[in-house]
């Protein structure tokens, strides 16, 4: 049983016929994400970088009984394509019942090198598309009483080493939505946001990225979609997946930041991280 900040009854049949766009689509959480909803009956739009790889998805997620199911390939770098996405939704569907920003840039799981371009395009990928992608659907999801679900992380609530740019990103997610759930209470706007926070989750390209130096086991990617699913129909404030460790660590964060610290640190092969060498004339 997974964590959720608010209690409700969830039925597959709650997203029969839903219109819902999902980024980052073509792999990992979000593939998983478009499988489920293709079993349950909704349109799908589904977007990401790779046109093969999404066509595959758009297929499978047609034999898996989706209403309907499209997509669209392009980079999130550039915000005028974000907007086209929404614009393709409102075109084919006239409206929109929930959209699912889960799409993230290349990035590394290492030392900081300085590289602020990296920084700069983590930030128009991981967050600046999200905020666009909001802006332009905000008129449908206003009419249709619909959902946002951002997906997020641990790297958004607590610090950790190696994902500087990347946990960067996933603040201002954390900043930019919170605010503007309180917006939407104070405007009566019947729009729900859910902060997804998830912990490691077995996606190939976190394995690929993190497995020789983080201890953790990594949680099944189908169940995780499938949770982050139904907190955004629930219309919840927010998912802890795993609950066990993202709940946890969030405690421990308020009550012993120190011991946290530590517990993060040692949760990592430290000697499996390459060094960076040291700087020009340095004293150590
Ligand atoms: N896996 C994990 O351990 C965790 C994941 N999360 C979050 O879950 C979400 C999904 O992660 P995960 O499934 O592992 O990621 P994947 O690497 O499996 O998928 C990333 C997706 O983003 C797309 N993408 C990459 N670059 C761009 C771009 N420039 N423009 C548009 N789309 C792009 C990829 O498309 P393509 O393949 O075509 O390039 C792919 O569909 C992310 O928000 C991540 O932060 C949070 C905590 C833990
Ligand atoms: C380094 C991972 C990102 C890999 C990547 O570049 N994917 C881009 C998509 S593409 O290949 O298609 O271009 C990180 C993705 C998820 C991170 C993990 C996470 O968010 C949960 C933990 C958070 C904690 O603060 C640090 C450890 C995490 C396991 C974290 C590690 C880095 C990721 C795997």
């Amino acid at each position: 049983v997974y964590f959720y900040s608010g209690h409700g009854n969830f039925s597959k049949e709650m997203l029969r016929g839903k219109r819902v766009l999902v980024t980052g689509a073509s792999s990992g959480i979000g593939e998983q994400m478009a499988y489920h909803l293709a079993r349950m009956g909704a349109h799908v739009l589904l977007t990401a970088w790779t046109d093969t790889k999404l066509e595959q998805v758009m297929e499978k997620c047609l034999d898996l009984g989706a209403a309907s199911a499209r997509y669209m390939s392009g980079s999130m770098e550039n915000t005028a394509f974000a907007e086209e996405v929404v614009k393709e939704a409102e075109n084919t569907w006239g409206g929109l019942d929930m959209l699912i920003l889960n799409h993230i840039g290349q990035t590394f799981y290492d030392f900081f090198n300085g590289d602020v371009a990296h920084v700069r395009k983590l930030m128009e990928i991981n967050f600046l598309s999200y905020v666009a992608m909001t802006a332009a659907a905000l008129p449908m999801l206003e009419e249709s009483k619909g959902s946002i679900v951002v997906v997020s992380s641990v790297s958004g609530k607590v610090a950790s080493p190696f994902v500087a740019p990347y946990s960067a990103s996933k603040f201002a997610l954390e900043g930019f939505f919170s605010s503007l759930r309180h917006e939407f209470i104070i405007k009566n706007i019947n729009v729900s946001i859910t902060l997804c926070i998830l912990g490691y989750i077995n996606t190939e390209s976190a394995v690929r990225a993190v497995s020789h130096a983080v201890k953790l086991k990594p949680a099944p990617k189908e169940e995780c979609a499938l949770e982050i699913i139904r907190s955004g129909v629930l219309r919840q404030r927010e998912l802890h997946y795993p609950a066990s460790t993202v709940t946890t660590t969030l405690l421990l964060r308020n009550l012993a930041p120190r011991l946290l610290d530590s517990l993060i640190r040692s949760s990592i092969q430290l000697e499996n991280i390459k060094r960076p060498p040291p700087p020009q004339g340095s004293g150590h």
